[in-house]
C-alpha cells in the first residue's frame, strides 16, 4: 500500500507540487494523468525515494520513505520516464550488477533474468553493449531491472514508452496479474485509452495539485463526459484552448 500525504515540492520558484496525497491499495492500479510539467514525475521521484519532498511524507507498506529508504526500495520497483542505465554494460552484466546490489540469490536471479528477457524478447541483445541499444530496447532492460527482485510495490513512470505494441500488451498483462497478486502499482502515462483499460482509479494532476480523482466511470459521469479524453481534456482546461488552436491553423494553413 502506498499512501502519499500532502506532497509539496518546490525546485527555487518553482511550485512543482502544491500539497498532493492519494493512497493506493494493495492489488490496485492507480493512474496519475496530467499534462507536461504537471508534476507526475516528480510525485513518483518522491514516491521512489529518489527525490525528497519539501513537506509531506510518503508511507510505503507503513514505512516512511524518507525515514527509511533503503526498507522501501527493497519492495519497490521503479521506472523512470527515461532509463537510467549502464551505458557501458551489457544487458546481462547489468542485471547481473542489480542481482549482487540487491543481494538475489544466483539461481533465483538466473531464473528471473530468464523469464523476463524471453518475456520482452530481447534475448538476442544480452551481450551487446546497453549504449549501442534503441530506446525500445533500454526500456525493456530498465522494466526487467526494475522487477528482478519481485517488488511488492511498482512505481511506473510512462514505462510503455517505446514499447512495441507486444511488449506493451506483454507488459499490460503481467500489471493485471501483479495486480492480482494483492501488489500497488502507480502508473502515469499520456495514453488515455491504456490508463482506461487497467487503471482501478485514476487521479488527475494539474499544476501540482490532484483536481479530480476515481474510477474512469466516476469521472466520466462528474465531468459529464463520454470518453476519459474529453474528461482529461475538460478537466485541465484544455478544450477550449485545443479549439483555437484548430481554428487559429486552418485560417493560416
Ligand atoms: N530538477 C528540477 N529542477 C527544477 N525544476 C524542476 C525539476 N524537476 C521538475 N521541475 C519542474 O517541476 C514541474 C513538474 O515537472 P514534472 O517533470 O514532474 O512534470 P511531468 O508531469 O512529469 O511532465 P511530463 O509529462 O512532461 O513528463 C515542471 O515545471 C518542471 O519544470
Amino acid at each position: 500500500m502506498i499512501e502519499a500525504e500532502n506532497l509539496v515540492k518546490t525546485f527555487g520558484s518553482t511550485h512543482a507540487l502544491r500539497g498532493i496525497s492519494f493512497t493506493v491499495k494493495n492489488g490496485e492500479i492507480y493512474g496519475l494523468l496530467g499534462p507536461n510539467g504537471s508534476g507526475k514525475s516528480t510525485t513518483m521521484k518522491i514516491l521512489a525515494g529518489i527525490l525528497r519532498p519539501t513537506s509531506g511524507r510518503v508511507l510505503v507498506d507503513g514505512v516512511n520513505v524518507s525515514e527509511n529508504p533503503i526498507k522501501v526500495k527493497e519492495i519497490t520497483g521503479y521506472v523512470p520516464e527515461t532509463p537510467v542505465l549502464y551505458e557501458s554494460l551489457t544487458p546481462i552484466e547489468f542485471f547481473n550488477f542489480i542481482g549482487s546490489v540487491r543481494r538475489i540469490p544466483g539461481e533465483r536471479l538466473n531464473e528471473m533474468v530468464e523469464t523476463l528477457v524471453k518475456a520482452f524478447g530481447i534475448e538476442k541483445y544480452l551481450g551487446e553493449l546497453i549504449g549501442s541499444l534503441s530506446f525500445g530496447t533500454k526500456q525493456k532492460v530498465s522494466l526487467i531491472s526494475a522487477l528482478l527482485h519481485d517488488p511488492k510495490v511498482l512505481i511506473l513512470d510512462e514505462a510503455m514508452n517505446g514499447l512495441d505494441p507486444k511488449s506493451a500488451r506483454i507488459l499490460r498483462e503481467l500489471l493485471l496479474q501483479f495486480k492480482g497478486e494483492g501488489r500497488s502499482i502507480v502508473f502515469s502515462t499520456h495514453v488515455l485509452q491504456l490508463a482506461e483499460m487497467i487503471c482501478d482509479r485514476v487521479g488527475v494532476i494539474y499544476n501540482g495539485e490532484i483536481i479530480a480523482e476515481g474510477t474512469v466511470d466516476e469521472l466520466k459521469k462528474f465531468a459529464h463526459e463520454e470518453s476519459l479524453e474529453d474528461v482529461f481534456l475538460k478537466l485541465t482546461e484544455s478544450q477550449d484552448e485545443i479549439f483555437a488552436v484548430v481554428q487559429a491553423l486552418k485560417e493560416r494553413l
